[in-house]
């Protein structure tokens, strides 16, 4: 595949594997211990471009965030490759901050990790403190927060830098309805700016409303990658008949994405 100037991210033939001892930790295991080994992404290969919305899904334990950690370079691939056009932000319900600290203190400190001057932060800070719109609260500490007021205040800081690859990973889920609308026109500024952005949800119609093509992961691998609308159907199909015990009705679904699906051969260099 020839790969053009309007890509973002490129991934080639990613393996992620972790090994663990049988406590479950992945350092300290001694020769004679058992390890245990997990595949959590097998062999992953895709290319995204500038203007495009890219929601992940697939069910517990698939391999989405792990794929979110190694495009955002949290985390190394044991194998392949991740090639991004500039620094990634990944936007997790869990993203770091400090909760003792005020919203507004770690709206300071987010700015200042990501690299902007105290000067720059001066400029902004009050802008990113009331786009989270959480009034009073802002000079509250955070661990005071509800999960959707502290979902605001992470957005509006990870999304004051606009960059050309934002990594969405369920912290959208956790906002009301008003939030969740701004949160798309922020997006949707990305997509314009000719950034791409990725988004990891559980609710289908969240990957219908924002995306405009989807992955499906499975058990470490994709297996479809297209439409929006067309995975995300074929993924709730599939969900529910695996939560109806349909088991045959569910491999049947796995079994016509897969043959549909074509792994892109990507040549670097
Ligand atoms: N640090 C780690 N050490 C060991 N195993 C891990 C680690 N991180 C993820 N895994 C394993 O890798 C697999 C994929 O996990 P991952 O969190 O990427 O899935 P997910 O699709 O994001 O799941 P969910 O929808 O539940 O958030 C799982 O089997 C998980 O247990």
């Amino acid at each position: 595949m020839q790969v053009s100037s309007d890509v973002t991210v490129v991934a080639q033939k990613l393996h992620k594997k972790y090994v663990l001892n049988p406590n479950g930790s992945e350092f300290g295991f001694s020769r004679k211990s058992k390890k245990n080994t997990v595949h959590a992404i097998n062999d992953v290969s895709f290319v995204a471009h500038r203007g495009e919305s890219i929601g992940v899904v697939g069910h517990n334990g698939s391999g989405k965030s792990t794929l979110f950690r190694l495009i955002s370079g949290g985390e190394s691939p044991t194998s392949g490759g991740v090639y991004v056009s500039s620094e990634p932000t990944l936007l997790g319900v869990s993203s770091a901050l400090q909760p003792s600290v005020s919203g507004r203190l770690n709206v300071r400190l987010g700015l200042l990790a990501m690299g902007l001057s105290p000067d720059e932060v001066k400029v902004i800070e009050d802008e990113v403190c009331a786009w989270a719109d959480i009034s009073d609260a802002i000079d509250r500490p955070m661990k005071t927060y509800s999960s959707g007021m502290k979902a605001r205040l992470v957005f509006s800081i990870s999304t004051a830098i606009k960059r050309d690859i934002l990594l969405i990973d369920e912290a959208l889920s956790t906002g009301d309805g008003a939030f969740t609308a701004r949160a798309k026109v922020r997006m949707k500024e990305f997509l314009d700016e000719a950034g791409t952005v990725f988004l990891v949800s559980h609710g289908a119609g969240t990957i219908k409303d924002h995306c405009n093509r989807a992955l499906w992961m499975h058990a470490g691998e994709i297996i479809a990658d297209g439409d929006a609308f067309v995975v995300s159907s074929s993924y709730v199909r599939w969900s529910k008949a695996t939560s109806r015990g349909d088991i045959n009705l569910a491999d049947e679904l796995i079994n016509k994405a897969r043959s549909s699906y074509q792994k892109p051969n990507i040549v670097i260099g």
